[in-house]
């Protein structure tokens, strides 16, 4: 096995030198650079320099602290680093935590050697048994410089699942749930929708859930609105915060709200500006960002059109929800890069079904893209009525129990939340569909700890 402080010295010669020689070649395992213009290079293996070069040479178009930190650190010039290690997106803001942005920060005192060792301490991966050659630290720097330390994660169970189930639910279950969520430590929980009970008579209950949780502390609890009036009557049971919904996609938008994508942009301008005036916070949804039950695939560019529209509007957040869940992270990534030109990342939250079983590769392909807020619901509840064959959203305990593994803070307890699941799935008479839940309830062993 080659010794990896022996690579690192290596890597931190080339980098500080600013000079690429062939002698260096057999430091770094086969691979082997020249230093002419354009740092061009060539490599005896055709996977590593396919991930070395193919996917990593778009260059920054945004500003980008740590590729400037990390260029003039290592003494080189920055394209070397922007077309070789990092894409387009900004490290520093969402730096993994404390401790990683000292070291960034720390700028020239910074070497290759702390970064190992602060990596391979941090991190339980154990790169250098698997024979890698020279691609720890930019594969792990790769992998893991845009995930957040925090993620904040919307609970959307008692809404976007009991919107689907056959039975209706009832107010007093739905209340339990609520309760049951919040003190899990989920910080949102979407509580309704004052949509027409005639379109969906699982959530005609609205009023009331609202009414019942109106001393619940602990959480926030925005609620669905698809008009003035469903705003007029949140506002009225008391809710804080709503959201408007809109869609990438023409047909579905017909078939969820009964308008086109240009009008119902004109309905939630009303709302927002009628919440503006309350100082009610707004959360947008684009259904459908990657495909349609009735159009099929869905353009980037057509969710960056409604994502723009939504962020000018007003919304505080713009959640892109997959809501066949048909997308895979070949799909979801350019989706994502088409919404990020046009709205902030930290405006931006992902909200995966799971029909295709792809939701958490999404989530893990969006978090190192930098996002920060997840939707997901209990036991994996749910489903949209006017969107035949869309399973649940991904199950929130899969999605605790993924960031807990890569040590991302999300303050849910994951026990407590196993336990709002298992109260919904007897009231229901099923299994949850969460697979974190169904595994750790064979095990006797504290998921709280997990
Ligand atoms: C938007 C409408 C109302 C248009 O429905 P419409 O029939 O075109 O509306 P209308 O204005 O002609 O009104 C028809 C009737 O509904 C009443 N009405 C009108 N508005 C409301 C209201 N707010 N609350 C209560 N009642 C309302 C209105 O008063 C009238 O009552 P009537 O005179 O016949 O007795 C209807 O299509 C609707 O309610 N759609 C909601 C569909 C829905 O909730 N879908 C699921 C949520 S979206 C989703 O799940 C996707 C998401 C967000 O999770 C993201 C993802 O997964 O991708």
């Amino acid at each position: 096995m080659r010794n990896p402080i022996g690579a690192a010295r290596a890597f931190d010669k080339i980098s500080r030198g600013g000079l690429l020689s062939s002698s260096m070649a057999s430091q770094f395992g086969g691979i082997s650079f020249s230093s002419t213009a354009g740092f061009n290079f060539s490599c005896s293996d055709e996977s590593t320099r396919e991930s070395l070069l193919g996917r990593e040479t778009r260059n920054i178009s945004r500003g980008d602290c740590l590729n400037h930190k990390l260029a003039s650190l290592s003494g080189i010039s920055s394209s070397f680093h922007d077309a070789l290690y990092f894409s387009r997106y900004n490290y520093s803001t969402h730096c993994s935590d404390k401790s990683t942005r000292e070291l960034i920060n720390k700028g020239m005192d910074v070497n290759c050697e702390e970064m190992i060792n602060y990596f391979s301490n941090i991190r339980p991966l154990s790169i250098f048994d698997h024979g890698y050659k020279i691609l720890w630290p930019v594969e792990i720097m790769r992998a893991y410089r845009n995930i957040p330390s925090h993620v904040k994660i919307v609970e959307v169970g008692p809404r976007d699942g009991l919107q689907n189930e056959k039975e209706i639910v009832p107010t007093t279950v739905k209340v339990k749930l609520i309760k049951m969520l919040v003190s899990s430590g989920l910080p949102v929980v979407e509580a309704t929708s004052f949509v027409s009970p005639k379109w969906v008579p699982q959530l005609a209950d609205a009023k009331d859930v609202m009414e019942a949780i109106q001393n619940v502390e602990g959480a926030r609890f925005p609620v669905l609105t698809p008009n003035l009036k469903g705003f007029e009557a949140a506002i009225a049971a008391g809710a804080t915060e709503v959201a408007i919904f809109a869609s990438a996609s023409e047909s579905f938008s017909k078939s969820n709200i009964n308008c086109s994508i240009e009008d119902s942009l004109t309905r939630y301008r009303d709302v927002v500006s009628a919440a503006r005036e309350l100082s009610i916070p707004v959360r947008g949804y684009i259904s459908c960002v990657v495909g349609c039950p009735v159009e099929g695939m869905v353009p980037p560019s057509k969710v960056a059109y409604v994502a723009k529209q939504l962020s000018d509007m007003g919304c505080y957040e713009i959640s892109l929800g997959d809501t066949i869940g048909v997308g895979t992270p070949g799909t979801v990534i350019p989706m994502l890069e088409a919404a990020l030109d046009v709205v902030p990342i930290d405006k931006l939250a992902v909200h995966f079904h799971d029909t295709y079983g792809q939701a958490l590769s999404n989530i893990l392909a969006s978090l190192q893209m930098g996002i920060n807020t997840v939707d997901s619901s209990v036991s994996g509840l749910g489903g949209c009525p006017y969107a035949k064959g869309a399973s649940g959203n991904v199950a929130t305990e899969d999605v605790v129990y993924l960031l807990n593994g890569l040590g991302v803070k999300t303050n849910v307890d994951l026990g407590k939340l196993m336990l709002a699941g298992d109260f919904i799935c007897k009231h229901l008479g099923r299994q949850s569909n969460s697979k974190t839940a169904i595994a750790l309830s064979k095990k006797t062993a504290n998921a709280s700890k997990l």
